[in-house]
């Protein structure tokens, strides 16, 4: 899993073999700027799921409920989904919580919905948690594993982990029948999934201890930007080649 948040990099990435295309509330960060993910809205997400949508193949495309969106109550869980799947063309949605939204998992899975449920470091739960901290250490593993025991119980095809002890993630992946994600949840998991820009280095900050940097786009893009602006400034582009009606 990968995410996307729009039609080329979804073209790209669905044709490079990535199963699922994560149009992640993490679009709050890496497409519109905001410092978490607490301000993106459900419109806003739908922008960015259209998108992927348009530009993905074969790949199943999974949408981030965002924050605000789901909490209050199963119903208003099911509107959201179904607004995400119905305008944006989501084929799934990925709920964060623990097994006190259990309920929320079981009535978007009775109206259709496939379910990720997204256990673990939670960031729209940050201040809540304290902080971007490691999750389910000591006895907080045991907790966690009926978080994940409910979503499964609750229908979710597929439980994400985030920044969890490898050998806790190792267990609740042992110990559900669906498949798990893992991200910063060590080697254990079905599958693992990385944000775009974390991945192919396009973020110049700081990127989380997680993350494998498979390219250094932002060298790439500055080196090829700078080399346009030069070309301008000396007279070198546009050359004859790339006019018109000579
Ligand atoms: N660009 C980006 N990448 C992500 O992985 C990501 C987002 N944005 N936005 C939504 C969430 C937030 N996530 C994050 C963001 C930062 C850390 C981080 O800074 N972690 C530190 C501290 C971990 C610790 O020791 O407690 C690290 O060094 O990994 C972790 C998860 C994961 N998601
Ligand atoms: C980091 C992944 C799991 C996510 O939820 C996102 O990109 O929003
Ligand atoms: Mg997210």
């Amino acid at each position: 899993m990968l995410t996307a948040y729009d039609v080329m990099m979804a073209e790209i990435f669905d044709s490079a073999g990535i199963e699922i295309l994560l149009v992640g509330d993490s679009a709050a960060n890496t497409v519109i700027g905001y410092s978490s993910t607490l301000p993106i809205t459900v419109d806003e997400m739908i922008v960015f799921i259209k998108a992927v949508s348009n530009g993905a193949k074969r790949a199943m495309v999974v949408a981030d409920l965002p924050f605000g969106s789901y909490e209050q109550s199963p119903a208003q869980a099911v509107e959201t989904a179904v607004r995400l799947m119905k305008e944006g063309g989501a084929h799934a949605v990925k709920m964060e919580g623990t097994a006190a939204f259990a309920e929320h998992v079981r009535a978007m899975v009775l109206a259709g919905v496939p379910v990720i449920g997204h256990i673990g470091f939670t960031p729209q739960a940050e201040h809540a948690l304290g902080g971007y901290r490691i999750q389910g250490r000591g006895d907080a593993a045991e907790t966690m594993k009926r978080d994940a025991l409910a979503f499964q119980d609750a229908g979710a095809f597929c439980i994400l982990m985030e920044m969890v002890p490898s050998p806790v993630a190792a267990q609740i992946d042992e110990a559900l029948r669906v498949p798990t994600i893992g991200i910063g949840a060590g080697a254990s998991t079905t599958g693992q999934v990385l944000v775009w820009q974390d991945m192919l280095g396009l973020g110049g900050h700081r990127t989380p201890k997680f993350v494998k940097k498979y390219a250094d786009l932002r060298s790439v893009v500055t080196a090829a930007v700078g080399a346009y602006h030069q070309d301008v400034l000396t007279g070198q582009f546009p050359s004859e080649e790339y006019e018109f009606d000579k």
